[in-house]
């Protein structure tokens, strides 16, 4: 029997300091998060990150919680049940970090039946520290705990038209009653290493701002490129022209380079020359959460109205939104 299992990135059980760093003790050891050899990650994690990130975390998190939870985790459980709603296959859910486990997501759906499941990492655009490690993982459990278990995928979703029509409709109806200037395309962030790690021809990406728009089998695994076509298909849905719209990215950690220009760097500048209403739009994201709720809609908005700006949207995800259900429901039942 079929079985489909979402998984998202995961949250903190609580904004205590100690579970945000059990936390990010399990996300930032990931291999494909911090890919340092092992001893050096090591370090970087248990000897420099951890002594201070989990209490600046902690109370980030504290400020966008809500009364059932982490906005991410019960967000992408609203979604579970709505999409379980449209179909007759068990829909179970599951967290790359934290709880409820892959692990758990794979138990739940082999206690009920399921010997085919069929995962759909949240993530429109592909990359190692998302996609890639949720795939490795469950292969992984399933070979170990379930091997009886097939296990199949969604690819990145990036250019499906089902899905740039959902969040170019969910960016119309929210700004529908606001006067903007300006659409900044705000993606997540990750190292510019990550992106030629990720080139299977090895050669392609070279981040200079051309590659990602010259055709290559590169792009089927490339972040960047995938974050670029996202912007110019929901660009092309909306009718915007140019100077309406920019890309950037979001929540550097570190020192390396990471994939630029940055948006709080975008942000401050834009008001500096004079924008007064900016839209604020997170496509890297399926369900709102620290980065979008705090990251963007708290800090970027002080940066935007200290530097001069006047009006600030930070368009909400495509959550749970009722035609991204059907969309869902569609993939898994045809
Ligand atoms: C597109 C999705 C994401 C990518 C790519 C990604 C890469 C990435 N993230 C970090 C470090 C952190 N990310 C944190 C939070 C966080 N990251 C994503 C998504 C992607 N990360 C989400 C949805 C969230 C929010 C989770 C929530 O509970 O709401 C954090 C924790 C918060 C903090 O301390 O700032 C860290 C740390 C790296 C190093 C990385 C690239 C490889
Ligand atoms: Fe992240
Ligand atoms: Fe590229």
């Amino acid at each position: 029997m079929k079985g489909v299992l979402l998984v998202n990135l995961g949250s903190p059980d609580s904004t205590e300091t100690k579970d945000v760093k059990r936390y990010l003790g399990e996300f930032l050891m990931d291999e494909r998060v911090i890919d340092t050899p092992y001893l050096l990650r090591l370090f970087l994690v248990r000897g420099i990150i951890l002594n201070t990130r989990p209490k600046k975390s902690a109370a980030a998190y504290k400020k966008i919680w809500w009364d059932e939870g982490s906005p991410l985790i019960v967000l992408s459980e609203r979604l579970q049940k709505k999409v379980q709603a449209k179909t007759e296959f068990p829909v179970a859910l599951a967290m790359r970090y934290g709880n409820p486990s892959i692990k758990a997501g794979l138990k739940e759906l082999h206690d009920k039946g399921v010997t085919d499941v069929l995962m759909i990492p949240l993530y429109p655009q592909f990359a190692m520290a998302t996609t890639e490690t949720i795939l490795v993982l469950a292969d992984k459990l399933q070979k170990k705990f379930f091997p009886k278990m097939r296990l199949t995928h969604i690819p990145a979703f990036y250019n499906k038209q089902e899905y740039i029509k959902v969040l170019g409709d969910s960016i119309k109806e929210y700004l529908s009653d606001k006067d903007w200037d300006k659409i900044l395309f705000s993606y997540h962030g990750v190292p510019e290493r990550h992106i030629r790690k990720s080139d299977i021809t090895q050669e392609h990406c070279k981040i200079d701002g051309s590659c990602c728009n010259t055709p290559s089998p590169a792009h089927e695994f490339c972040y960047r490129h995938q974050c670029y076509e996202t912007t110019k298909q929901v660009v092309k849905y909306l009718d915007l022209k140019e100077g309406q719209y920019f890309t950037s990215f979001q929540s550097r950690l570190g020192r390396d380079p990471w994939l630029q220009p940055y948006t709080d760097q975008t942000i401050e500048d834009f008001a500096h020359d004079g924008v007064k209403k900016l839209a604020v739009v997170t496509p890297a994201f399926v369900s709102d959460c620290l980065e979008t709720l705090e990251e963007i809609g708290m800090e970027g908005r002080d940066e935007f109205v200290e530097a001069g700006g006047t009006d600030f949207y930070a368009v909400p995800c495509i959550n749970d939104n009722d035609d991204w259900v059907d969309v869902l429901a569609q993939w898994i039942n045809e």
